[in-house]
Formats: structure tokens, sequence, C-alpha cells
């Protein structure tokens, strides 16, 4: 057991809370604030106990440079507006300018602090810039469930210089997806789209024994489509990962799993919602096409998989649903998701950004902020930013 947020005291103590701001954002305006409003328990107690709260998260993925359109300045005005109340920003997590930031904060007092992964030592767990981070608090939260499966220094490494514990959100994570990976319902399906193919293909192989239905959509597809020999013309292709996912082909039909691939796709000459686009069996794919979402018979037979289920995970759009053309395989898979009869879980930036805005996340049992997070922690995987905090 760890510890929790009501397990210290936080009263006028500086407190490092790593959150999850990794929102969806569409030329600098958040499209889904799901993951921003999922911390405000966490929030709002440490306000109500005068702690001067101090949030560190990252945003996308500019690998340790100072890109303009990864800055978490928008966070901070959302967060300000569901608070009611003025939230700081500092241009930088470390050095003089936070030092600065949290040298002012009173009682009650919230900061942001800019983008972590603007330092390239985030990602890798530096030592020194896990230290500089510590050396601004007195006491840390973990509240990024979401990137709770990332060994990084806000996640991991800060907990050798900073004690953490558990904040609600990722108290409430580990409550509903760990009962699914403890208490797992039967028949079980797993659904896995969207477009982070090499880190998410690699779960699938510990997940194929656990699940009875294993349908896969959206980007990852396209890399099962090539190891079918087929052609995938301009579509995203992890070509490095074509012999793994044979070897999870064949390894679906030992475990008894169902695998389900998409039989045909929507394809674009373009990625873009003006480009031209036609539906093509996954056979089909020609030069200079892209699939951008799954086809009509694709959509049809993952809703029937999906009915008899008691037990439903997903992560991870079928196509391109930020663009309306690209955007009913998911909304088809959403439906059948919330109406299934069983106990759903639907986690990921985009994946709840999808089900949001198909107006369908009230039918779902638990939306979750955990996307990546989530399938390794089904997986059965230890998750390293969990395992760091502290023991009760
Ligand atoms: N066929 C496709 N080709 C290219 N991109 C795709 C395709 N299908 C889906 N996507 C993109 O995948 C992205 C979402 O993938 P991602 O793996 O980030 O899911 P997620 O739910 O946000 O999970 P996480 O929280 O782990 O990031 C969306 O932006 C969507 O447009
Ligand atoms: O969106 C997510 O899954 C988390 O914020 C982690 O982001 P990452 O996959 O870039 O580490
Ligand atoms: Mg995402």
């Amino acid at each position: 057991m760890k510890q929790t947020i009501e397990s210290i005291d936080v009263a006028n103590k500086r407190v490092f809370v790593r959150v999850d701001f990794n929102v969806p954002l569409k030329e600098g305006v958040i499209t889904d604030d799901t993951r921003i409003r999922a911390t405000l328990p966490t929030i709002n107690y440490l306000m109500e106990k005068g702690a001067k709260i101090i949030l560190a998260s990252h945003l996308g993925r500019p690998k340790g440079e100072r890109k303009p359109e990864f800055t978490l300045k928008p966070c901070a005005q959302r967060l300000s507006e569901l608070l009611g109340k003025p939230v700081a920003f500092a241009d930088d997590c470390v050095g003089e300018v936070a030092r600065k930031a949290v040298e002012t904060l009173e009682a009650g007092d919230v900061l942001l602090l800019e983008n972590l992964r603007y330092h390239k030592e985030e990602e890798k767990n530096g030592e020194e810039f896990a230290k500089a981070l510590a050396s601004l608090a007195e006491v840390g939260v973990n509240d990024a469930f979401g990137v709770s499966h990332r060994a990084h220094a806000s996640v991991e490494g800060i907990t050798k210089f900073l004690p953490m514990v558990a904040g609600y959100l990722l108290e409430k994570e580990i409550k509903y997806v760990g009962g699914a990976v403890e208490h797992p319902e039967h028949p079980f399906a797993a659904i896995i789209g969207g477009a982070k193919v090499s880190d998410k293909i690699e779960v699938i192989s510990n997940l194929l024994p656990k699940v009875e239905v294993l349908i896969i959509g959206g980007g990852m597809a396209n890399t099962f489509i090539a190891a079918k020999g087929y052609p995938t013309g301009s579509s995203l292709v992890e070509t490095d990962k074509i012999e793994l996912a044979a070897s999870l082909i064949k390894k679906a039909s030992e475990t008894n799993t169902n695998l389900l691939l998409p039989t045909d796709f929507v394809v674009a000459d373009a990625f873009s919602n003006e480009a031209n686009h036609k539906v093509v069996s996954a056979d089909g794919i020609e030069d200079g096409w892209m699939a951008l979402d799954i086809g009509p018979a694709s959509q049809k037979a993952f809703a029937e998989a999906l009915k008899p289920m008691k037990m439903i995970v997903w992560n991870g759009p079928m196509g391109v649903f930020e663009m309306d053309n690209f955007a009913a395989g998911t909304n088809a898979v959403a439906k059948a998701v919330a109406e299934a009869n069983a106990t759903t879980i639907v986690g990921g930036g985009d994946s709840v950004a999808a089900i949001e805005k198909s107006g369908l996340a009230n039918r779902i049992s638990h939306i979750s902020t955990g996307g990546g997070a989530s399938l390794e922690y089904l997986e059965g995987k230890a998750l390293p930013g969990i395992v760091a905090l502290a023991d009760k």
C-alpha cells in the first residue's frame, strides 16, 4: 500500500504535484480538458489545507526543445477558469525562474511550471534534473497516472530526493484499472488503436493470454496489415515492428484469442479532412493512399464481437477522429462499447477526447486518464511511478 495525500502534513508547505496535463490541442486551444478536471480533487484539497501548490507536467513530445506549440500556458488558463482563481505560470520548470515563482507563493496559491519535456533530462531520468525539481518543494504528490508508466525524472527519479505520495486521481485509477487487472470479468476484450504504435505493440503479447477478443484499429492496424503481406501505401506503418506483428498474429491463434483486424479501410490521398477519400478492402490500399479510418464492414464486425463481452478496455482511436471524414470508425466503436452490457474502461488523452466528443462518456464505467499507462498496468507490469511512491 502506498501513502496518500491525506497521510501527510501539507499546511504552509511547498508541495510538488506531478500532473498529466498532456491534453489534446488544436491550434493552441484545448479540445478536451478531462485530464485537467481529473486533478481538481487533489488541487482543491491542497488549497483547502493551505499548501503552496507547484504543478508540473509534460505536454506532447518536444524532445528537449522549447517548441512554443508545446507550452503549458493554455492549461494554466484553463485550470484558473476551473478553480475560479488565478494560477501563476513559470516560464521554466527549474532554475532561477522556477525558484523565484515558488518563492512568491502563499498558502493556497497555485503555480504551474512550464513543460518538463523542454529539458531532455526529464525523459532521460537525469539525476541532476530530478534533484533540481525536488529542491523546489518539501513534499511531493504524484497525480499523473497517465505518465506513471514512464521512469522519467519528475515521475520516478525525483522520489530519491523528495518523498512522494499518491494523489486522489492516482488512487482512483489504481482502484478502477487495478480492479480490472485483479478481477477481470470474462469474456474480456481489449481494443487498441491510435498512433503510438511502437510503444503499445509491445504490450499486446502479454495481453493476448488475458483476453478473449483483441481488436486492433487506428494507426496500429497498418503494421499488422503489412505483416499479412498486404500493401499499405503511405499509411503510418512501423516497419521495424512488422515482424513482431506477424508473431503476435501467430501467438493469438496459439492462445485462442480472437484477434480482429480491420477488413476494410477509409483511405485518403492526403492527411487532410479535405483529401479525396474512399473505402477499400484491407488488401486494396494503393500507392499514394493512406488508411485514416476503419471501414464500414470492420465497424460492423467489431461491434458484433463486442456485444457478448463482460469487460472491455479501450485505448486508441480507430482513425483520425479529429477530422470528421475519418471519425466514423471511432464513433461506431464508442457506441458499441457504450451499449455493451459490460464493465468498460476507456483510457488515453485522445481516446477520452473521442468518447467525450461522441457524447457517450456517461455510459462508460470508468474514464481513465491513462492510455499507455492503463495498457501497461493491464498487461501486468508494475508502473515505475507507482512503485516509487512512499509505502504506508
Ligand atoms: N490510421 C491512422 N493514421 C494516423 N494516425 C491515426 C490513425 N488512427 C488514429 N490516429 C491518431 O492517433 C492519435 C491517438 O493515438 P494515441 O496512441 O496517442 O491515443 P491516446 O488515446 O491519446 O493514448 P495515450 O494517452 O497513450 O496517448 C489521434 O491523434 C489519431 O488521429
Ligand atoms: O498521453 C499519454 O499517454 C501520457 O501523457 C504519456 O505521454 P507519452 O506517451 O508521450 O509518454
Ligand atoms: Mg495520445
